[in-house]
């Protein structure tokens, strides 16, 4: 292979020195990776050795909120713009970073509740409950819930303007909705909006985009619900019945957040098939 570099043929030469070119820009500088691993700071001390491992996982996970917040959201704006193949191409690639969080699990399960132990008491009132990337993928995706925001303590101001501006913009079933109405169909109740789905659903040749982007938005509420019924498992696992540090009755309340659907008219609609 030539690269047209000059250096082709000496790739395994002993004075050859890679990314030399210009002198500016390196790995770590682009990657910002002095500041990215020094975040990963221990309350436990003495420090608890699974601690560094509890907190990775969660910032692996902000990163992919984050990076499912930019997929979701450019996706509603495709589905409010008509670009029916840009939403569901998106949408898929939310699908994919969805599973690989569900997987992240297995991970943090080779956390034993005894090592757990070592460090948990310190984490109380913090918990994932906390989590405002993941309540604004909630609120995006279409579950909108204002006493979430009222029920968060500690947040900076910035953070409470992000939720805010979540609870005010469209969600992707409000977009969907719009999907709907550009074709022709009316979604002023929601037995026109029953009607619609149901004539998407029996005319796939005439509507397949707009079916597929309903399979796509239905796989990632599918997803979400993988990863709660996954998490409370692993609650159970690690803490059993005992309350949890955010204050709430532990899995007992994640339990009951396990019925949640975004797009309850595309699950009924299964039953109508
Ligand atoms: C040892 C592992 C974990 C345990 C024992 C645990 C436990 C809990 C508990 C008990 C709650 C209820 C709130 C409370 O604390 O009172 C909760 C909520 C939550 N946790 Fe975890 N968690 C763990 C790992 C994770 C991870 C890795 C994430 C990923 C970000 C996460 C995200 C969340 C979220 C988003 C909520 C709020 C859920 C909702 O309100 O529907 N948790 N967790
Ligand atoms: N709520 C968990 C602690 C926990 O998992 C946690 C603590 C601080 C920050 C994030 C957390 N992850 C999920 O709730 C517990 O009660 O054990």
């Amino acid at each position: 292979m030539s690269t047209g570099d000059g250096v082709a043929g000496q790739w395994g030469g002993t004075d050859v020195h890679f990314g030399e070119e210009g002198g500016r820009l390196t790995y770590g500088s682009y990657l910002r990776l002095p500041q990215l691993l020094d975040q990963q700071r221990l309350e436990s001390d003495p420090p608890a050795h699974d601690e560094l491992l509890f907190i990775t996982i969660h910032q692996v996970y902000e990163l992919w909120f984050k990076q499912v917040l930019h997929e979701l959201t450019a996706s509603r704006d495709a589905m409010l713009a008509g670009e029916l193949w840009l939403a569901e191409h998106l949408l898929r690639r939310v699908h994919t970073i969805e599973r690989v969080q569900t997987q992240q699990v297995d991970i943090l399960e080779t956390m034993t509740p005894q090592d757990f132990g070592e460090f948990r008491h310190r984490l109380s009132p913090a918990s994932g409950f906390q989590s405002v990337q993941f309540r604004e993928i909630e609120f995006l995706s279409g579950a909108k819930d204002p006493s979430f925001v009222r029920r968060f303590r500690g947040l900076t101001e910035a953070e409470t303007a992000r939720l805010h501006r979540r609870l005010d913009e469209p969600t992707l079933w409000d977009a969907y909705l719009e999907v709907l109405r550009k074709a022709g169909f009316d979604t002023d109740t929601e037995d026109a909006i029953r009607h619609a789905l149901r004539k998407v659903a029996g005319d796939r040749s005439q509507y397949a985009a707009i079916w597929e982007l309903a399979e796509a938005l239905l796989q990632h509420d599918e997803l979400a619900a993988a990863w709660r019924a996954r998490h409370v498992v692993m609650v159970e696992r690690m803490i059993g019945t005992k309350p949890g540090t955010g204050g709430s009755s532990g899995a007992n309340y994640l339990r009951s957040r396990l019925d949640l659907r975004y797009y309850p008219l595309l699950w009924n609609l299964r039953t109508a098939l």
